[in-house]
């Protein structure tokens, strides 16, 4: 407890940088490396040129990888610790950060998604964190032989919205798209974390479950970018492991560890104008900005330790709280790219990076803090699961039914909205139209006003009018009348010449009178005449339009058919010009027709030879291969029997040099025996005769001695004796370790050779065994190699017999096949035959068709011809009768003119005549008639007679149909009935 104990304390974020190696674009364009990676002093050096002068920046990092190293280099070095801290019961978490293209997603995935295990459980070298760190927890867990469990999620944060990656297909029986689209609320739940509402959680048994999820969720994703036409560089992906390991504590308790591992690839960090956002897009690159941005902002707040940090800015940030600051490990590997292109971006990340370094966690392992937690058994747990999955489905669904209420309400205020607007719109608009529509009341108003003046004032002139008439007529009666009275007053007193005198006074008034009335009629009747010269001058122009027209009418007729007669006969000709190409067509198809039919028949008859000839080549081919395999399969077979034979010799004579090696080893065995015995009484010899070396030696020793103390014995009495005794000792101790060698020497020996024995008798042992399983194995051989070999035999037969069948049935298809040959030749030859037929009938046909249509065509435009003819003549004869009706209505005219003129004249002289005989001055007959009063109307009366003056009128008729004003009375709707009807 105390290592965990310490890994609670606060730790920094760890931070990698891994810079990938040149891709082909790169290459291809020689783009120059700005990105140097020191792997041993975890450094990464950036050379930026400014102003032609090169500056390096260096960055330091926890662990740096360049583009040399491998999947399994990073895995190995900054991953499995990691994964082993998870199994331990923390909370880890490892980003990808980087710009798009610069391996985030191989580094966590890997180029190999499906990530299935290869030959023994071995990962392909591409594979990346994410299968590998699932590899590992299975691999620790199954070795520990602990209770455990797994659960997976997978989910996308797209736009700020919330994909899960895992949701099984089949539950949403809603539209592809909504499918795709269908995000998911994040909830708090309740301890400070953030819960993803509705996300499938799945669990696992083996690493194989996770990487088909794994796929089946990459797969998903891939389907969306499609559909949505995004790339996996806008969105961030979060693949989680939940593990829980239940584990017995030294003091007897069992809790339950749970460990989570969050894997994180980040969408490509670029800005916005880099990643080609425009317009639509540009929310959306603003949201993924937003998460990355304020992921930013996070790791800001959290190094320069500010009071607020923006975790509820973004889901992102929420998602991944407590992988900021919090209580989980984290692990940010950015990647970067080594090329010049990408220099800016490649500081951006390196400066991010190395901000993030500065960040802590507080780590804590998770069974810690729920040591309160009791063990429930395995069935109970998957039980509880599922209970809770299934209420979280029931919460999902309840959540799904108030979001579709909440959308509906949303719906239903949209639509109240648009509503109120509309009817504030409608209500302006209607404003404004009872506006116009006052306006247009008072333009109606005085219009009606306007207009009953304007009636009133024809009613005026109406009246005015004919109280003229009348007067007219009165007047015109009365000239009249005074006309005849004075004729009659004339005859009557015509001899009252006398009497005259005092009348001549009104005659001459009278005759001014007449004189001046006929003027007037003279004048009338010459503005008659002037407007029937100038009718008749307007008729006959017109007339002589309508000639015009006639003629030019006629003429366009005659053109007309003429232009159709010559279209008709080119058309005819060119009708048969067209039959004589059909004709020509049909000859010349009917002649392809018939040398391609008979090639065809000619080629089907050489098919037939060919194939005949084919089939029995074929034959003999296969005639031939048969006799070649059976003579293969008997020489097989006398191969094998041989082969047998030679076996079961050489068997018999390895049995035999088995029994020679075993007879050799026993002789081996014998001599070694021999060997052993000599070397004892060697060995003894050899003791003996050390024993009688050292007595000799003694002996010798003990006689040089004597021999030298009796020579030397005055002289050196005490140097000798002590040498003697020195000597002595030497001897002796020289004498004590030959003597301990030689019993060494045959303890050694006789250990030797008791080894040896207990060797030889083991050896003997076992080649007693390996014999007897050899001649075991040699019978077994040899009866499973004859039994292979009937076996094989009967296989031969069969296959010989296989083969007289295949022949058999290879010569029966010949036969059919020939058959069925010649019988579709003959088939072919008739339906050729047919063929022909029915292309002669066929030309027989066209030629009836083409006569029948030929005839048909001169036929009608024959008759084109004769009825433009015939409408020719009836225009003409038209022309002709309008000519003449117009030459009538001419002389008509002409002669009303001139008569009309002849009777003006006469009028004229009729009424001058009629003046001068009926105002003759009065010559006196002496007859003067009795004196009478004539009834001559006074002037008064004639005055009476006369019109009265306009003012008069007007006033007479406004005092009669006193003039109302509509202003007071309701403008009529009904439209008034036309003028002429009041005229
Ligand atoms: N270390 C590496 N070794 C070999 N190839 C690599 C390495 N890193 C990346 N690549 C290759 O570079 C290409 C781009 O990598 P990848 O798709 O992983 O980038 P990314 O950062 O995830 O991009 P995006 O943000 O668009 O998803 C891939 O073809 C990948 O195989």
């Amino acid at each position: 407890m105390g290592s965990r104990h310490d890994k609670e304390k606060a730790v920094n974020v760890q931070v990698l940088l891994r810079c990938r190696p040149f891709n082909e674009d790169e290459l291809r364009n020689n783009a120059p490396q700005v990105v140097t990676c020191n792997d041993y002093q975890r450094e990464v050096s950036v050379t930026q040129t400014i102003a032609g002068k090169q500056f390096d920046r260096v960055f330091t990092f926890d662990k740096v990888f360049g583009p040399s190293a491998k999947q399994r280099d990073l895995y190995d070095q900054a991953v499995v610790p990691i994964v082993n801290e998870v199994l331990e019961g923390f909370n880890c978490t490892i980003f990808a950060y980087g710009q798009t293209g610069t391996g985030k997603t191989y580094t966590m995935e890997g180029e190999c998604r499906k990530a299935k295990s290869g030959p023994k459980g071995q990962l392909p070298a591409d594979a990346g964190v994410i299968p590998r760190a699932v590899k590992q927890i299975f691999d620790t867990l199954e070795s520990q032989n602990a209770e455990y469990s797994v659960k997976v999620t997978f989910l996308e944060l797209y736009n700020e919205e919330i994909t899960d990656l895992l949701a099984p297909e089949e539950l949403s029986k809603i539209t592809l798209e909504d499918k795709q689209k269908k995000p998911l609320p994040l909830m708090e739940d309740g301890k400070g974390g953030v819960l993803v509402r509705g996300l499938e959680e799945e669990i696992v048994t083996s690493a194989d479950e996770i990487f088909s999820l794994l796929e089946r969720g990459s797969a998903k994703r891939r389907t969306a970018e499609t559909l949505l036409n995004k790339q996996s560089s806008r969105s961030h992906s979060l693949f989680s492991i939940t593990i829980h390991i239940k584990e017995a504590t030294p003091e007897g308790e069992e809790l339950i560890k749970c460990g989570k591992l969050n894997l994180v690839d980040l969408a490509g960090s670029e800005n916005i104008s880099r990643s080609g956002a425009r317009d639509g897009r540009a929310r959306e690159a603003g949201e993924i900005n937003k998460s990355l941005l304020t992921l930013g902002r996070v790791i800001t707040a959290l190094v320069e330790h500010l009071g607020h940090v923006p975790y509820r800015d973004s889901k992102l940030t929420r998602l991944l709280r407590d992988s900021l600051g919090g209580r989980t490990k984290t692990c940010i590997i950015a990647t970067v790219s080594p090329s010049v292109h990408c220099l800016e971006e490649t500081l951006s990340t390196l400066d991010y990076a190395h901000r993030a370094k500065n960040i802590k966690n507080r780590p804590e392992v998770y069974a810690a803090r729920e040591k309160v937690g009791v063990y429930i058994p395995k069935e109970r747990y998957y039980q509880e699961e599922s209970e809770r999955k299934a209420m979280a489905e029931q919460i999902e669904q309840m959540s799904v039914v108030i979001e579709t209420g909440q959308k509906r309400l949303d719906d239903l205020q949209g639509k109240y909205d648009a509503e109120l607007e509309h009817s504030v719109e409608s209500n302006q608009k209607l404003l404004a139209t009872e506006k116009q529509l006052e306006h247009t009341s008072k333009l109606l108003a005085s219009a009606t006003e306007e207009l009953k003046q304007t009636k009133y004032a024809l009613t005026e002139k109406d009246y005015i009018i004919l109280q003229q008439r009348k007067a007219e007529n009165a007047l015109a009666h009365q000239a009249s009348v005074l006309r005849s009275d004075l004729e009659k007053s004339v005859q009557d007193n015509a001899s009252l010449y006398s009497k005259i005198a005092r009348e001549d006074k009104l005659n001459a008034t009278n005759r001014s009178v007449v004189n001046n009335f006929q003027a007037e009629l003279a004048g009338k009747i010459g503005v008659l005449c002037n407007t029937i010269t100038l009718s008749t001058k307007q008729q006959n122009e017109y007339l002589q339009t309508v000639e015009k027209l006639c003629q030019s009418c006629l003429d366009f007729h005659d053109k007309a058919a003429l232009e159709l007669r010559k279209k008709v006969l080119a058309s005819k000709s060119l009708f048969l010009s067209h039959i004589e190409a059909v004709q020509n067509v049909v000859r010349l198809h009917k002649a392809g027709s018939t040398a391609g039919l008979e090639e065809m028949s000619s080629m089907i008859s050489a098919n037939c030879c060919s194939f005949d000839q084919l089939l029995a080549l074929g034959e003999g081919e296969a005639d031939q291969i048969f006799c070649d395999l059976e003579k293969k399969l008997s020489e097989h077979r006398g191969e094998i029997a041989h082969f047998t034979h030679e076996l079961r010799e050489r068997f018999n004579t390895s049995l035999i040099r088995v029994k020679e090696f075993s007879q050799f080893i026993h002789e081996l065995l014998e001599k070694f025996g021999e060997e052993k015995k000599k070397l004892h009484a060697h060995s003894s010899r050899v003791h003996e005769a050390h024993a009688k070396c050292i007595g000799e030696f003694q002996k010798a020793y003990e006689e040089q001695s004597k021999v030298e103390q009796d020579k030397l014995l005055s002289e050196i009495t005490n140097l000798v004796s002590s040498h003697m005794r020195r000597q002595k000792e030497l001897v002796d101790v020289r004498l004590a370790t030959l003597e301990e060698a030689a019993l060494e020497n045959k303890e050694t020996a006789e250990k030797l050779t008791s080894m040896l024995d207990v060797v030889n008798s083991d050896a003997k042992r076992k080649w007693e065994e390996f014999y007897k399983q050899a001649e075991h194995d040699f019978t077994d051989g040899s009866n499973f190699s004859a039994a292979k070999h009937c076996r094989m035999e009967f296989e031969l037969q069969q296959c010989v017999s296989i083969v007289d069948v295949a022949s058999q049935q290879w010569k029966k298809t010949h036969a059919s096949v020939n058959e069925l040959s010649s019988k579709h030749a003959v088939e072919m030859d008739v339906h050729i035959r047919t063929a022909i037929d029915v292309n002669e009938q066929h030309d027989v046909d066209v030629a009836s068709a083409r006569d029948a249509a030929a005839d048909a065509a001169a036929k009608s435009s024959a008759d084109i011809i004769q009825c433009c003819e015939v409408a020719m003549e009836h225009d003409r004869k038209c022309a002709q009768e309008v000519m003449a009706a117009v030459e009538t209505h001419a002389t008509a005219i002409r002669e009303l003119q001139e008569e009309h003129a002849v009777q003006g004249a006469e009028i004229n002289k009729q009424a001058e005549n009629t003046f001068q005989h009926n105002f003759t001055d009065y010559e006196p007959t002496g007859e003067t008639p009795v004196r009478s009063e004539p009834d001559v109307p006074s002037k008064g009366m004639i005055e009476c007679l006369r019109a009265m003056p306009m003012e008069t009128l007007l006033e007479d008729f406004r005092e009669n149909h006193p003039y109302e004003s509509s202003k007071e009375s309701k403008p009529s709707l009904i439209p008034r009935s036309p003028l002429a009807q009041r005229n």
